[in-house]
């Protein structure tokens, strides 16, 4: 298993691992503290099955002491994982990127102070994700998909999408990051 940083934007890391495969199909170690992620505390683990091709969720973050650290993983499907930096103190503060899980080989890990979504890019997806962190409405906060400021470049220009996601406004250059 190796955990490969992801270009300038500290903390994120790319999980590249092989399943063990036999006759009787594969073994894959989705989570493993000691030769994983020693110090990640797991609070949550979600799975979301999403229907549609090119399905939008996010991007979602948590603010201040309830911010979670994500692990995402397409378990069947490809997704594109979406994110944005909101650390006011990072020198990759307000920039997104995406990056395209294409197997449930490789995974994404995305720190506390990042807003996180992804894309599904067929039917069916199901995507196993860890958090670090409680979920809590009240603290929850988001970032349109198609914010100007970020510019993602993404492959769709109508996705399947919540009305919550919808709704969330665009940010400005004035935002003051997550973290008080
Ligand atoms: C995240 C979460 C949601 N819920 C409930 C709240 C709603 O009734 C329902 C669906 O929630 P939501 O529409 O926020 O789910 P997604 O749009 O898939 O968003 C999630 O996936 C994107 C990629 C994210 O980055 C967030 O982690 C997370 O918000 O599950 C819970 O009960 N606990 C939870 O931890």
């Amino acid at each position: 298993m190796e955990l490969i940083d992801y270009k300038d934007f500290e903390g994120v890391k790319i999980v590249q691992q092989k399943s063990f495969v036999d006759e009787r199909g594969s073994f894959l170690k989705a989570f493993q503290k000691k030769d994983f992620l020693p110090d990640y505390h797991i609070e949550q683990i979600n799975f979301v099955e999403s229907v549609e091709k090119h399905t939008l969720r996010g991007l979602h973050f948590q603010y201040g002491d309830h911010a979670e650290s994500k692990l995402f993983r397409a378990v069947k499907g490809e997704i594109i994982a979406l994110f944005v930096d909101l650390r006011k103190a990072s020198g990759t503060f307000l920039k997104g990127d995406t990056f395209h899980l294409k197997d449930r080989n490789h995974a994404i890990l995305l720190p506390r102070g990042f807003a996180t979504g992804y894309l599904t890019l067929e039917s069916n997806c199901e995507v196993l994700y860890l958090s670090d962190n409680m979920y809590v409405p009240g603290a929850e906060g988001g970032v349109r998909w198609n914010d100007p400021i970020i510019n993602l470049e993404l492959p769709v220009t109508n996705p399947v999408i919540s009305d919550k996601d919808i709704k969330w406004d665009n940010l400005s250059r004035e935002f003051p990051g997550i973290f008080k």
